[in-house]
């Protein structure tokens, strides 16, 4: 029989278990307490049978002189015209960090670092997770090479004037944060 887990996720982006081998009913009335009790953590039930590597993608707040660059993406046609931070999916054997930045000289011909990721992971579809990180520019003027249409650096206050993809929206306050320096 299919076995299923609770877990949950802080702010952070940290997951958690917290109950496992559990049959489906007792798992939904598990996460359904935790959520009716107002924890502000995310609860969830997931399959044991849905286990398998997850892959990482990986998107860079990449920040220069106060300003956040936004990417236009051109591919595939159901995500051309939303922007995004521009990134990828992690090879296997690469890091976060490693991919971030290798990306970075694929997409947009432009050196970067890694510094951290920002609070918060999500699934983009079954075994794929996106998380963003802040990077800081070391060296190049970024140029659409591949899968983008159009750059655009935006500064604090302009932070809301392209039409990001629902992910990317949600981890905004604390790409405001880091312009801000907080
Ligand atoms: N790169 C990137 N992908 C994002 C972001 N937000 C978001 O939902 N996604 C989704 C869109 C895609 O379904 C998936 C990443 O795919 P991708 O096409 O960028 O990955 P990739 O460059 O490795 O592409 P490929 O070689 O597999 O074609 O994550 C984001 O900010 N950056």
């Amino acid at each position: 029989m299919d076995s299923f887990r609770v877990m949950r996720q802080d702010d952070n982006g940290n997951r958690y278990l917290v109950a496992k081998d559990l049959d489906r009913g007792a798992a939904d009335a598990l996460a359904a307490d935790f959520e009716a009790r107002g924890h502000k953590q995310l609860y969830w039930v997931e399959s044991a049978a849905a286990d398998g590597p997850v892959r990482m993608v990986v998107g860079a707040a990449l920040v220069h002189r106060g300003r956040v660059l936004a990417a236009r993406r051109s591919e595939p046609a159901d995500l051309a015209g939303a922007w995004e931070f521009p990134g990828g999916k992690a090879e296997p054997g690469e890091s976060e960090e490693q991919a971030l930045e290798r990306e970075l000289v694929e997409e947009l011909g432009v050196r970067a670092r890694a510094l951290h990721p920002l609070p918060g992971r999500w699934p983009v579809r079954p075994g794929l997770e996106l998380r963003i990180w802040a990077a800081e520019l070391l060296s190049g003027d970024p140029r659409p090479l591949q899968g983008h249409s159009e750059l655009r650096w935006l500064g604090p206050d302009e932070l809301a004037d392209v039409a990001w993809l629902p992910h990317d929206r949600e981890v905004l306050p604390h790409v405001a944060a880091l312009l801000s320096g907080g």
